[in-house]
């Protein structure tokens, strides 16, 4: 298959076997000013895109020799930088969220409507040209410190997915940069030029909702003096962040979920749904999947938001970067005061990357912010950090702590079984995994379980 070269008209494969939909959706497209060639089977496609050179593609689901899922499997195999979208048949979708995870670049659901169709080739294809310009950070936007080995997969996902439209779930712990990624996503993909909505989704009372996200018509309820759009209209053609996402109540998800779906939003009180473009990224500290199985969080839309995963690593997983990050955040703090950069003293560097953060980079921040102003502001020592569980944190809860520890079994069973739920959280309960990060064989973590009483 050949790599595609920049050309004035865009061309566009439109893959289909049914010749009726296969014409309709080349008028549309001719009409819509683009280069337009067609395929009517796998077979036929693949001769095509090994000859010809195109900047995006159509295909349907069910081809006669195969499926359009083969396609954007070879596609994305043969690393042909050719965004690709699929057309379901209307309501599957199970094979929408399939195609976003093996590499499509977005879908379309039969009946195929021309707002939509527009709207994706033209991000299909600003992408395409903005592409080469959206590789590095544009300034202003800030950057991730660190080069370890985790930061740097994490970052490496953040490239791929600002090129496709799929929704992205972030998950890590509290202040490990999540919405940090998410606004790297969306600065360095094709929506970059248009809004950024940051939503926290645990902030918003329950009767504001509705009309916060979707908006509203003037006179749609009492003190609705004037017409107001919602998130979602705020984000067109951007990105619609959704932090703590788990936190939203059961009958938003449902509301949420049609307006995925479907690709349309209607204010309260109009009678019109209105097309929206809009990229999703949500995330949350929880365990969504738990929430799911607990019944606080729709199955469905799980489904829907999950459909690529993006783990932001702990600040423990990537202590070979705290000083390079402790650094940033010194060198800003002294900027902000206009003083000179303070220096860490060799025994709090090795204090601080020691230290575990469960707050992560935020308590990164934090603590230097504390410890600055603690300081001689010159040189910072250990001291002056206050980390938790140091031994002058240890001395000053001496007499509160010991009495929790006591009788001790007790204390070590509770640190246990902590530890072991921590462990199966983070692996959805595959023991397993749990056992290997615990270190443990998988019969001692079943007999302590078993212990502990853990189900
Ligand atoms: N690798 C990094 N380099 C520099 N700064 C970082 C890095 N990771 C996170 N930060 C900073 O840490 C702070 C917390 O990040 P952010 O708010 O994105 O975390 P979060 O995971 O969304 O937190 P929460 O779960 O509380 O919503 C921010 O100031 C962010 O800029």
């Amino acid at each position: 298959m050949s790599k595609r070269t920049p050309k004035a008209v865009p061309k566009v494969l439109v893959v289909d076997d049914e010749p009726d939909l296969r014409e309709l959706l080349e008028l549309t497209l001719i009409r819509m000013g683009l280069e337009v060639d067609t395929a009517a089977s796998l077979a036929q496609a693949r001769k095509k895109l090994e000859t010809g050179s195109y900047d995006l593609c159509f295909t349907d689901m069910r081809l006669g020799d195969g499926q359009g899922l083969d396609l954007i499997r070879e596609i994305n195999t043969a690393g042909l930088d050719l965004p690709v979208a699929v057309i379901t048949a209307y309501g599957s979708m199970d094979n929408a969220v399939e195609a976003l995870k093996l590499g499509a670049f977005d879908y379309l659901s039969k009946p195929v409507s021309l707002d939509q169709l527009r709207t994706l080739v033209k991000s299909a294809l600003d992408l395409d040209r903005g592409r080469e310009a959206t590789r590095d950070v544009p300034s202003g936007e800030k950057a991730f410190i660190g080069d370890s080995p985790a930061i740097r997969t994490a970052l490496e996902l953040v490239d791929k997915l600002s090129r496709s439209q799929a929704p992205v779930y972030v998950t890590g712990e509290s202040g490990s940069g999540k919405e940090r990624a998410a606004r790297m996503i969306h600065a360095k993909s094709s929506r970059s030029d248009k809004p950024f909505v940051a939503v926290n989704c645990g902030a918003i009372p329950e009767n504001l909702m509705e009309s916060e996200f979707f908006g509203y018509k003037k006179g749609a309820f009492t003190g609705a003096d004037s017409e107001r759009d919602g998130f979602f209209q705020a984000a067109h053609g951007g990105t619609l962040f959704l932090d703590e996402v788990a936190d939203l109540p059961l009958l938003m998800q449902v509301k949420l979920l049609r307006v995925i779906q479907e690709k349309k939003v209607r204010k309260i009180g109009d009678t019109q749904e209105t097309p929206v473009d809009v990229r999703i990224v949500c995330a949350t500290h929880q365990n969504l999947a738990n929430c799911v199985e607990e019944g606080r969080f729709r199955q469905d839309l799980y489904y829907r938001l999950n459909v690529i995963e993006l783990k932001m690593p702990a600040l423990r997983e990537m202590r070979e970067d705290v000083e390079a990050i402790a650094r940033h955040v010194l060198q800003r703090l002294a900027q902000q005061s206009g003083q000179s950069e303070p220096k860490l003293s060799s025994e709090a560097l090795a204090a601080l990357t020691a230290y575990d953060f469960p707050g992560n980079v935020r308590e990164l921040e934090n603590i230097l912010e504390r410890a600055l102003a603690l300081s001689d502001g010159q040189q910072i020592g250990v001291d002056d950090l206050q980390l938790k569980g140091s031994a002058q944190d240890m001395e000053l809860g001496t007499s509160a702590a010991i009495g929790d520890k006591c009788p001790l079994q007790d204390y070590l069973d509770r640190v246990e079984k902590e530890a072991i739920l921590e462990a199966l959280d983070k692996t959805r309960f595959n023991r397993t995994a749990a056992a290997k990060i615990l270190g443990v064989t998988f019969r001692s973590l079943r007999y302590r379980m078993e212990r502990l009483g853990i189900n």
